[in-house]
């Protein structure tokens, strides 16, 4: 997408905080397949693996994007960590307490703190109902406000994301699609959360649509402190509104660090690979010949070991296909690795802003022979 247009933050850089707003601790979501029961009998795999351990972590005002390519369990991860999914295993932690096995009335009070934005404005509003009834919603559910109290409150969510009070009484189809992802925001907005998952949020929009949604986005992150999953499957994305940033490949994040290291170092081949086929700009926009040949595997049956192996442009053989490799911190400028319980702290959710890791045998071998094999050479 176009960076012309897009407005630099002033808030000053977003950290990870050691106590993060949100942990996510071997987070798996399986879905029981259609003919589960008949597989089963046959002795044939049961379960769509979505998520399939994950560990992150977001910090108080910053952005984490969640990249990967499509059905690669972006959505369902959003879901589990939003609570609207229950995960099947792992554990969720929000502001310093568990919420995995949250039910009733505190998944309720939960629900004010952690609100969702989803892709599809159209079909995730009520067509029936006025854009003040959708954003008035929350407000009754939660006893925000009522009469006219709630009448101000919200005029003033329509101003602050950019539509005018005469749009109260109109229907969603009466919008244009950025205008709808504004109600959806207003929506979000409404109940004052401190973390907003936003599943695509812009995807389905103009690119010029997009800028003005994520400037929006920015300036609301500024103004109240809010912390954003922001999901995309286009890194160009979220390379304007993250601060650190997670790939996801068939349910597990094979590389994550700071937007920097991502964009300026990746290592993983398959975030090299995602970052090869964003469009450039020469003279006319063309698209990279892309280095991903072919579709994800299924995620009922991946594949051995590493996952990516499959697609791979560095498979290895054996090492890569024997075992799963785990996230391990990316070594430093001077070359260091950092000590064992470092690297177990960065595999359980437990990072820093600073720290870069990534899940790839390739990686482990020496930068001489990984720079003569440079894939994107
Ligand atoms: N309710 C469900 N029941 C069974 N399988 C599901 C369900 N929801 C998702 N899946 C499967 O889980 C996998 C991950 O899907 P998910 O939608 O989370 O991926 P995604 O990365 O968000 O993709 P997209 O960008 O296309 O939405 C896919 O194989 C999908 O078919």
């Amino acid at each position: 997408m176009s960076t012309d247009s897009l407005e630099t933050s002033t808030a000053p850089a977003a950290e990870s905080t050691d106590e993060p707003l949100l942990r996510a601790t071997g987070l798996r979501k399986y879905f029981q397949t259609e003919t589960g029961l008949l597989d089963r009998f046959l002795g044939e795999p049961t379960h769509v693996k979505a998520v399939d351990g994950v560990n992150l972590a977001v910090g108080e005002r910053e952005t984490l994007g969640l990249v990967g390519e499509s059905g690669c369990g972006k959505t369902t991860l959003g879901r589990v960590l939003s609570r609207l999914y229950d995960p099947s295993a792992g554990t969720l932690e929000f502001d310093g307490e568990e919420i995995t096995d949250l039910g009733g009335d505190e998944l309720k009070r939960l629900r004010k703190r952690v609100q969702v934005i989803f892709q599809d404005p159209m079909s995730s509003l009520n067509p029936r109902k006025t854009a003040s009834e959708i954003v008035a919603k929350p407000l009754e559910v939660h006893d925000i406000a009522s009469g006219a109290e709630k009448r101000e409150r919200l005029a003033e969510l329509f101003d602050e994301v950019g539509l005018q009070e005469s749009h109260l009484d109109r229907y969603p189809h009466e919008f244009s699609g950025g205008q709808r992802q504004r109600i959806g925001i207003a929506r979000a907005l409404a109940v004052e959360p401190d973390l907003i998952i936003a599943d695509e949020p812009v995807s389905a929009l103009d690119v010029s649509v997009q800028a003005q949604i994520i400037n929006l986005m920015k300036r609301l992150q500024d103004k109240y402190g809010l912390s954003y999953v922001f999901i995309a499957h286009d890194l160009s994305v979220v390379k304007h509104i993250s601060d650190r940033v997670a790939v996801m490949y068939l349910g597990k994040i094979v590389e994550r660090g700071r937007k920097e290291d991502i964009f300026g170092n990746p290592q993983h081949p398959y975030t090299r690979a995602l970052l090869h086929s964003i469009p450039r700009v020469d003279g006319e926009r063309k698209r990279h010949e892309s280095l991903l040949e072919g579709n994800p595997p299924s995620p009922i049956d991946p594949p051995s070991g590493c996952r990516f192996r499959t697609r791979c442009p560095e498979y290895l053989g054996d090492e890569c296909a024997g075992t799963e490799p785990e996230l391990r911190a990316v070594a430093g400028e001077s070359g260091t690795v950092p000590p064992p319980e470092r690297v177990e702290a960065i595999s359980t959710g437990g990072e820093s802003s600073a720290e870069h890791a990534i899940a790839c045998h390739w990686l482990g071998r020496s930068s001489e022979r990984r720079e003569n094999q440079d894939p994107m050479s």
